[in-house]
C-alpha cells in the first residue's frame, strides 16, 4: 500500500501537477506491461521534488505522462486543475542529453522557443541576456553545442528550458553524464536558480546524495509496477548551503538510510512525523 506521508494541505493552494490513482501500461505484441499503479501525487507550485527509485521502475514514464508525451491508461492526470491534454507551453523539459540543436549557437537555441511564442525581437534579446547570464554562459552565447563542455551544454538546455517561462520543469536524471565536479558545480547552481525563481521543479535521479541535496521534498518509487513508497520532506532542505558540506550535517546519515533501505524495500515507510523524529534524535 503506497504511503504519502507529505502534507499536501500545507502549500495552501491547489496542486499544479495532481495525479489520483494513476496506471500506467505499455502493449507490446500480445503483451500488456503494467509499469505504474496506485500514483496519488500532488505538485505544488514552488516544490522541487526529487524522484528516487531503481532502474525500470518507472519514473521516466511517470516523467513522460506529467510532460503529455504520453497518456496514463487510467486516473486522473491534471495539469492547474484541467485534464491534461498533451505537451503544453507551462511545462519544460531537459533531459540527460542536452539535445540543443547542433547547428544553432548558445543564444540561437535559447531563441528558439522565444520565436515559436512570437516575441518581438528586443524582448528576445532581453530574456536571452538574462538567461545566459543567469546560467553562467555570456561568454559562450555565440558558441555552437560541439564547442562547449557537458555542463556547459547542459546549462544552455536549462537556459532554453527557463527562457520560455515553463511553470513547472521536468529533469530526467540532467546531470547524470557529468563528471562528479562539473555536476557538484551544476547542482549548486541549479538550486540558486530555483531558490531565485521559485520555479517548480520534478527532477529524477538515481543519486540519493544529489536528492537530499536539492530537494525540499523527495519521492521514493518501488517495484514492478512502481508505485510511490516514500514521499517526505527533506528535513535537510533547509540546512544544507553547499553540494560539498552536507555529508557532515547530523541527521544526513539518517536521512541515507532511510532513503537506501526504502529503495530496498527493507524499511516500511515512516510517517513524516516519525522521520522528522528519527532525524532529530541523530542531533
Ligand atoms: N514506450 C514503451 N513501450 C513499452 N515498454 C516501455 C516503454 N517505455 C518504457 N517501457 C518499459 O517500462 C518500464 C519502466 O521504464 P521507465 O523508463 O519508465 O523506467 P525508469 O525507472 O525511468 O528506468 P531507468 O532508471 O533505467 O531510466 C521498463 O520495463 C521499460 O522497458
Amino acid at each position: 500500500m503506497p504511503l504519502n506521508t507529505y502534507d499536501n494541505q500545507q502549500a495552501g493552494e491547489a496542486p499544479f501537477i495532481s495525479l489520483k490513482d494513476m496506471q500506467m501500461e505499455y502493449q507490446s505484441g500480445s503483451k500488456t506491461l503494467r509499469v505504474l499503479e496506485n500514483i496519488d501525487l500532488d505538485v505544488n507550485t514552488g516544490d522541487f521534488i526529487c524522484v528516487l527509485g531503481p532502474s525500470g521502475c518507472g519514473k521516466t514514464s511517470l516523467l513522460r505522462i506529467i510532460a503529455g508525451y504520453e497518456n496514463a491508461t487510467s486516473g486522473e492526470v491534471k495539469i492547474d486543475g484541467k485534464k491534461h491534454k498533451g505537451p503544453n507551453a507551462d511545462i519544460g523539459v531537459v533531459f540527460q542529453q542536452a539535445n540543443l540543436f547542433p547547428w544553432l549557437s548558445v543564444e540561437k537555441n535559447i531563441e528558439f522557443g522565444l520565436k515559436m511564442k512570437k516575441l518581438p525581437k528586443s524582448e528576445r534579446k532581453r530574456i536571452i541576456d538574462h538567461y545566459i547570464n543567469m546560467v553562467g554562459l555570456t561568454e559562450f552565447s555565440s558558441l555552437l553545442p560541439h564547442e562547449l563542455s557537458g555542463g556547459m551544454k547542459q546549462r544552455a538546455a536549462i537556459a532554453r528550458s527557463l527562457a520560455t517561462e515553463p511553470k513547472v520543469i521536468l529533469m530526467d536524471e540532467p546531470f547524470a553524464a557529468l563528471d562528479s565536479i562539473t555536476r557538484q558545480s551544476i547542482q549548486e547552481q541549479l538550486r540558486e536558480l530555483w531558490k531565485q525563481t521559485n520555479k517548480t521543479i520534478f527532477f529524477i535521479t538515481h543519486d540519493v546524495d544529489e536528492a537530499i541535496f536539492l530537494a525540499n521534498r523527495i519521492i521514493t518509487i518501488n517495484g514492478s509496477p512502481g508505485t510511490v513508497t516514500l514521499d517526505i520532506e527533506n528535513p535537510l532542505a533547509n540546512k544544507i548551503e553547499e553540494a560539498s558540506d552536507y555529508r557532515d550535517l547530523k541527521g544526513y546519515n539518517e536521512l541515507r538510510h532511510l532513503l537506501i533501505n526504502t529503495l530496498k524495500n527493507r524499511e516500511a515507510p515512516l510517517s513524516q512525523n516519525l522521520i522528522k523524529a528519527k532525524i532529530a534524535a541523530a542531533e
